[in-house]
């Protein structure tokens, strides 16, 4: 007889966070068949109660530390996260279980839907256009090629973005969002530009782990580890340990200007991982940048790959780029947002 159980998933309560959760458990469902039955458990994060503070300021595990003391306690067994949320280094008895496969990775330029919102390009902009971003990643990144523009931050949720977008008296001329999250929600149609590293008149590395869907559950939990493989997508699995380790080696956390790109490529007739990683001073004065494509074959070889990639940067300068900005987030925290102003 197949025991019958109940998996109790956290997850935040927007309907970004909601839509992910559904997506995690046909697919857990699928696989374990009708005697597990899967319970959801909502809650409003820190990042989702404190709309004003910059990002940057909130410190890390903004969006994840709380729901991580309700698994600790067994209020949950499972939390679904966007992975491009989840610090690289996790409290103790938490573990990165499975990571699914990725929606599409990029940024993606959104421009308003009125006047004034007949661009098709960031390149295409008049001096003085004002990019919306709560992101020192991609204000940083797009510093470096456009500068001309004027960066200003914007938060809230993804619906609560779009409309700043689109009001008259917003200010804003265009905002940069991640390509899963509109699609994940059905706003395909409002992808005005995708940003990559080959983008013409500027491009942007997207945040690690951006697009995948990271599974957190209790070490040691193993009848939860196994029933969680059924949703995991192995190469999506170590391009994203890849690109964590990047952020683990480097010491940054998602408010520091790291920037990567992996790719599965054909390389003299062998699968291999490609991963670019750009370091750059939040002003977009000064960056580093790095390549390297290796064959993997399982978590521990991407891990690798990312941490001698990492190391290789900071000594060629991303390490100065990093100190500077510790250390201004030490003496004048509210110095590390993104507006110009
Ligand atoms: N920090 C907010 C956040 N967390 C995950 C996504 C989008 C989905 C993803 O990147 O997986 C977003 C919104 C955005 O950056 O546009």
């Amino acid at each position: 007889m197949t025991e019958e159980y109940t998996v109790k998933i956290g997850t935040r309560r927007s309907a970004l966070a909601l839509a992910q959760t559904d997506l995690v458990i046909a697919a857990l469902s699928k696989a374990a068949g009708p005697s597990v039955k899967f319970e959801v458990h909502s809650m409003a994060t820190m990042g989702d109660r404190d709309k004003t503070t910059p990002l940057p300021s909130l410190g890390k595990g903004l969006w994840t530390s709380e729901l991580e003391a309700k698994l600790v306690n067994k209020e949950v067994d499972v939390i679904v996260h966007s992975l491009k949320d989840m610090p690289t280094s996790l409290p103790e008895g938490c573990v990165l279980g499975a990571v699914t496969q990725r929606e599409d990775a990029r940024d993606v330029v959104v421009f308003p839907r009125r006047q004034g919102g007949e661009y098709k390009a960031l390149k295409d902009l008049p001096e003085g256009s004002v990019v919306g971003t709560s992101s020192v990643r991609r204000a940083a990144q797009l510093k470096r090629s456009y500068k001309g523009l004027v960066f200003r931050d914007v938060r809230g949720n993804i619906d609560t973005r779009l409309a700043k977008c689109d009001d008259e008296n917003g200010g804003y001329d265009a905002i940069i969002l991640a390509a899963a999250g509109l699609l994940r929600l059905g706003y395909d149609e409002r992808i005005g530009q995708y940003l990559e590293s080959s983008t013409e008149g500027g491009g942007l590395l997207h945040a690690v782990g951006q697009g995948a869907l990271g599974l957190e559950i209790r070490e040691g939990d193993e009848k939860i580890a196994e029933l969680i493989k059924a949703a995991v997508d192995e190469d999506t699995m170590m391009a994203a340990f890849a690109e964590r380790s990047v952020m683990r080696t480097l010491e940054g956390g998602c408010s520091v200007p790291i920037g990567v790109e992996t790719k599965w490529v054909e390389d003299e007739g062998e699968k291999k991982l490609r991963l670019k990683v750009a370091v750059v001073s939040l002003d977009g004065k000064k960056a580093v940048d790095g390549e390297r494509t290796e064959k993997i074959a399982n978590l521990e070889e991407a891990e690798a790959l990312g941490k001698s990639l990492a190391e290789k940067l900071a000594r060629e300068g991303a390490q100065e780029i990093l100190d500077a900005i510790n250390k201004l987030r030490e003496s004048a925290p509210g110095a590390l947002k993104v507006s110009d102003a």
